[in-house]
C-alpha cells in the first residue's frame, strides 16, 4: 500500500513552514511500501501535525494525502475504520491509552477488534517480556511511568494487522536498553508483514536501518 503527499501544507502553519526548507512540506513524495522512513524535524515544525495528516484525524491543511492512490477524503467511514484496523497503525506522541482500563486491557481492546485476533495471548506475552513491562499489565494505566506506557502503546500497536505503522518520537521517554529492545521488537514485526513505517523524531538516530530520510 503506498502513501503519497502532494504539496501538503498545514494551514495554520503556512507562513511560518513557507520561510524554511522542508523535504515534505509543500513537495510530492511517495513513501513506498515496505520501507523504513524517518522524518527529522527540531521541536514545534509540524511532526504531530503531519502524523495526524496521515492518520486522518486532522484536516486542517491544503495538498493531498493519498492512500492507495485515493485521497483521505474519499473514503467512507467504514472504509476509515477498515484502514484503521487493518493497514495502518500508530503510535501516537501523547500515547492515547485509556486510563480508566489497565495495561493490558488497552493492548487487548486492540487485538480483539477484529473477528480473528491478529495476535495470541502468548504473543502479548512475550512482547511485553521483551519489553520489561510484564510486571505491569495488571496496573491500571494512569499509575505507569511514561516510559511503560510508551511500551505499552508499542505493543498495542504491533497487536494489530498493519502495512504501515506511524510512530510519533515513539521511544523519547525510554532509556537505551528500551529502546534497542522497542526497535529490534517493531523491525521484526514489520518485516513479518512487509509493512513499513514512517517514524518521526527531533534527532538523528540509528535505531533501525533506514530506508530514506527527510527533513520536515
Ligand atoms: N490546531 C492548531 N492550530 C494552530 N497551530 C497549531 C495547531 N496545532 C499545532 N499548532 C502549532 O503548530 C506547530 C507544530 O506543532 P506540532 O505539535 O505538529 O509540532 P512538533 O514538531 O510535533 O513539536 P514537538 O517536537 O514539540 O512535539 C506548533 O507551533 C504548534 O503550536
Amino acid at each position: 500500500m503506498q502513501i503519497q503527499i502532494q504539496h501538503l501544507m498545514p494551514i495554520p502553519l503556512k507562513d511560518k513552514l513557507l520561510q524554511r526548507t522542508s523535504g515534505i512540506w509543500n513537495q510530492d513524495v511517495t513513501f513506498s511500501p515496505g520501507s523504513f522512513v524517518k522524518i527529522k524535524a527540531p521541536s514545534g515544525t509540524g511532526k504531530t501535525t503531519l502524523v495526524h495528516y496521515l492518520y486522518h484525524i486532522r484536516y486542517d491543511y491544503t495538498g493531498t494525502v493519498l492512500v492507495d492512490n485515493r485521497p483521505w477524503p474519499a473514503y467512507n467511514k467504514n472504509e476509515l475504520a477498515t484502514m484503521r484496523q487493518q493497514h495502518i497503525s500508530v503510535i501516537f506522541q501523547d500515547l492515547r491509552l485509556f486510563e480508566q482500563l489497565t495495561a493490558a486491557e488497552n493492548i487487548h481492546l486492540k487485538r480483539v477488534m477484529l473477528p480473528n485476533p491478529h495476535c495470541s495471548e502468548d504473543k502479548i506475552q512475550d512482547m511485553a517480556a521483551r519489553l520489561n513491562v510484564t510486571h505491569v499489565l495488571q496496573q491500571s494505566s494512569k499509575t505507569l511511568s511514561y516510559g511503560e506506557r510508551q511500551r505499552i502503546a508499542i505493543i498495542r500497536a504491533l497487536s494489530q494487522p498493519f502495512q504501515w505503522l506511524l510512530m510519533d518520537e515513539p521511544f523519547s521517554h525510554l532509556d537505551e536498553e528500551n529502546t534497542r529492545r522497542a526497535a529490534a521488537l517493531i523491525a521484526e514485526e514489520c518485516k513479518a508483514r512487509n509493512a513499513g513505517f514512517i517514524l518521526t523524531d527531533l534527532d538523528n538516530d540509528q535505531h533501525f536501518s533506514y530506508d530514506v530520510h527527510y527533513q520536515l
